[in-house]
């Protein structure tokens, strides 16, 4: 990843080759109701790791994790896979989870069906791959249970579950435990666990410090739609160098520039 002048080795790696981009932004900006509310941003998500985006309300994390994923379109800049523009392709190598989970009215395993139905796998594949995820989210006894009706928690496990199912190589989150209580958060950071040790990137928006610290390899602060820091997880969150993550980070409210762009 990189900003103006910073680019981040994996951490650990002293003297090995940083893990090639698979994802990355280019002066990646967007623009609605006549405010610029993503401005500038670069950066590049490698291979294998796992990138934490922070900031205020309002910073611009959820739309920077909508563009990446190819859910909106930049007003300005680029979003590259593997060196290329962002296409059909790349967005099915990618799964995205909100921090409302998005819940078919059917049951926790049709749920899991309908993902796999349209990735074209044989018929023992998507059995095995949905005993897997009912595994991987502890939801083999709910699994003929409305999917809707069950915990906010339930939902969740189910919904990274789902995401995961179709082995993307990136997985995005936005705020996929904002409302979970401590036991069902730490049941989808082992679920994450779970992918990271088989390789899925992951990039993760999250307001939890404690989550940050257990997750983040590489961290990204953003403060008004743009990079205020961006490296190493625990060097930032330890000693950041922005005021921006420095106030924020230490519990003051920050308000300085630069304030959201009109346009
Ligand atoms: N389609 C849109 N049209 C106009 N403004 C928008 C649109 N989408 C987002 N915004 C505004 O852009 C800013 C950034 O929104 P975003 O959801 O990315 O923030 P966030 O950092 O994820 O905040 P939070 O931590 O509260 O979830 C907010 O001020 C929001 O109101």
């Amino acid at each position: 990843m990189r900003d103006a002048a910073c680019h981040v080795a994996p951490s650990g790696a002293v003297g090995a080759a940083p893990a090639p981009v698979l994802a990355a932004a280019r002066g990646l900006a967007f623009e609605a109701g006549g405010r610029r509310l993503v401005d500038g941003i670069d950066l590049e998500i490698r291979e294998g790791r796992r990138t934490v985006i922070m900031g205020a309300n309002g910073a611009g994390k959820s739309l920077l994790l909508r563009l990446l994923h190819g859910l909106i379109r930049p007003s300005a800049g680029t979003v590259l896979w593997q060196g290329r523009p962002l296409d059909r392709a790349a967005r099915r190598a990618q799964a995205m989870v909100f921090q409302r989970p998005v819940m078919l009215r059917r049951s926790v395993r049709a749920n899991l069906r309908f993902a796999l139905a349209v990735r074209g796998l044989s018929g023992p594949e998507r059995a095995e791959r949905e005993r897997a995820a009912l595994a991987s989210a502890r939801l083999e006894e709910l699994a003929r249970r409305p999917a809707r009706v069950l915990s906010g928690g339930e939902q969740q496990r189910l919904a990274v579950a789902r995401a995961l199912a179709c082995e993307p190589e990136l997985l995005l989150l936005d705020e996929p435990t904002a409302s979970l209580d401590p036991a069902s958060t730490m049941a989808i950071e082992e679920q994450l666990a779970e992918a990271h040790a088989r390789g899925v990137t992951l990039v993760l928006v999250t307001h939890d410090l404690g989550q940050a610290r257990r997750i983040g390899d590489d961290l990204v602060f953003l403060h008004a739609g743009r990079v205020a820091e961006q490296g190493d997880a625990a060097r930032v969150l330890e000693a950041p160098r922005s005021e921006a993550a420095r106030a924020w980070l230490s519990g003051r409210i920050y308000l300085g520039p630069p304030p959201l762009r009109p346009v």
